[in-house]
């Protein structure tokens, strides 16, 4: 005798079953056929039923996840977002300034929207230095109408959203990791912002319809152990010391690459140690102050044969009128659907001062405008990417958009010290990190 397979077990209506039965009985067959057909509408319907209320219940944990994980989306946040992106001039710009919320960030996009121009921005808010801060530097943009999206720059969705709410005519990409010695302490968020945040941006500015035009920061580390004075664009950069410095290059190289392959119109700005009100608290301008101000010793380096270090320190006033100069005159990107259709610009500019100033004569200057003598300690300079001076040659930004630094460490730093003692008072009571 045959033993019933599983199947037969799970399935005890076989065919083989049924067809003896239809041999005895028609009428009972046909009341069977009947509540077997019955039977399976109302299988069907619950089926229906079923796979209806799982999809729309899976419509619903996803747009309820995009709701509870992300803080951009919705009718409301587009309105928002077509807003702050609004031209109040003719011949005006709308442009996405990444890293809204950061020193330079902040202060360009209130100079654009000062001026006329639609400006949105964007900026993770890393706790790389603390991000009160940045809070507070967003809280001054938003009462001047600009909007800042919290979001990271490898947020590919969220950029492609910004564009495909607003046409963005350029991108002012700012946002980065920045400072030097930083970089041995954590080598891979130099290598998440400043490469694959980067290149995030660049894949979606050379898909966007039309095409912005992109300026962005890169960095007088570059020039590494150039021995050349003063810095020009066409010294060698090849030898950084820092990977800070190796980042902002391989940024120099990969945005070349996006440029000569899809017509993206390219500013790569070389920043020489930008200073100011608003400005960042890693920076030694900034912490000098603070522990001058707390009675704390400060930590001077000294480098090879007990000589000075030397920055060419520039105010961020100058770096502004330097982006928005390089925004005036990026030209045109001139690709489309991600295919070039022409060669587009693709520019360096140094934006520094031309007078380097040694580091123990920065602190001399804090200590006059601070009334508070400087506790030093000097040291000699760590290997820890430092280089021993800057100092920029500015001609080619001059020739391009007039550049002209007018601003000299002893006036900019007065300026920073007055904002500092009127965000932080006398006594530091907020709490900087
Ligand atoms: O020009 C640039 O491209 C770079 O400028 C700065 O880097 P850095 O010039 O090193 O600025 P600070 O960190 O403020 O240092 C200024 C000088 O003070 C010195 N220093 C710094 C810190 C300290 O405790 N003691 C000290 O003597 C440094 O060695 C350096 O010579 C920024 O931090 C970078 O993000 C930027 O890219």
């Amino acid at each position: 005798m045959k033993m019933p397979s599983l199947e037969d077990e799970l399935f005890p209506s076989t065919p083989g079953k049924f067809k003896i039965e239809r041999g005895h009985n028609m009428n009972r067959q046909f009341h069977r056929c009947f509540a077997s057909t019955s039977t399976m509408f109302l299988w069907a319907l619950f089926l229906i039923a079923l796979t209806a209320s799982y999809l729309s219940f899976q419509s619903f944990v996803d747009s309820g996840s995009r709701y509870f994980t992300a803080s951009w989306g919705g009718i409301q946040w587009e309105k928002q977002v077509r807003n702050s992106a609004q031209i109040h001039r003719s011949g005006g710009m709308s442009v996405l300034v990444t890293g809204a919320a950061g020193f330079v960030g902040s202060h360009v996009s209130l100079a654009l929207k000062k001026r006329g121009d639609g400006v949105v921005g964007l900026d993770n808010f890393n706790n790389y230095y603390d991000p009160s801060l940045k809070k507070a530097r967003k809280s001054l943009l938003s009462s001047h109408g600009i909007l800042v999206v919290e979001g990271d720059l490898n947020d590919a969705k969220l950029l492609a959203k910004l564009f495909d709410v607003v046409a963005f005519t350029h991108v002012m990409h700012l946002a980065a990791q920045a400072g030097v010695r930083y970089a041995m302490e954590n080598p891979s968020s130099y290598v998440h912002s400043n490469i694959a945040g980067l290149v995030t941006l660049l894949e979606v500015c050379k898909s966007a319809n039309p095409q912005p035009s992109i300026v962005w920061a890169s960095s007088s580390s570059v020039y590494g152990l150039n021995e050349k004075v003063p810095f020009s664009e066409l010294d060698q950069t090849d030898r950084p010391a820092s990977l800070y410095a190796a980042t902002k290059k391989a940024g120099e190289e990969i945005t070349h690459t996006y440029n000569h392959i899809y017509g993206l119109s390219i500013t790569g700005l070389r920043f020489f140690t930008v200073y100011g009100p608003w400005g960042r608290p890693d920076m030694a301008y900034f912490s000098f102050t603070r522990n001058i101000l707390q009675g704390k010793p400060i930590t001077i380096y000294r480098g090879k044969n007990r000589s000075d270090l030397a920055r060419d320190f520039t105010y961020i006033d100058d770096i502004v009128k330097g982006c928005l100069g390089s925004l005036d005159t990026s030209g045109k990107s001139t690709g489309t659907g991600g295919k070039k259709r022409g060669p587009a610009p693709y520019r360096i500019f140094n934006l520094g001062n031309t007078s380097p100033v040694n580091v123990p004569e920065l602190v001399n200057i804090l200590e006059r405008h601070l009334k508070v003598k400087a506790k030093r300690n000097i040291v000699q300079m760590p290997g820890n990417g430092d280089v021993p001076f800057t100092h920029a040659n500015i001609s080619a930004a001059q020739r391009a958009f007039g550049y002209k630094p007018t601003t000299d460490l002893q006036t900019g730093l007065k300026k920073f010290v007055r904002w500092y003692l009127s965000y932080y008072g006398y006594n530091n009571r907020k709490n900087v990190q």
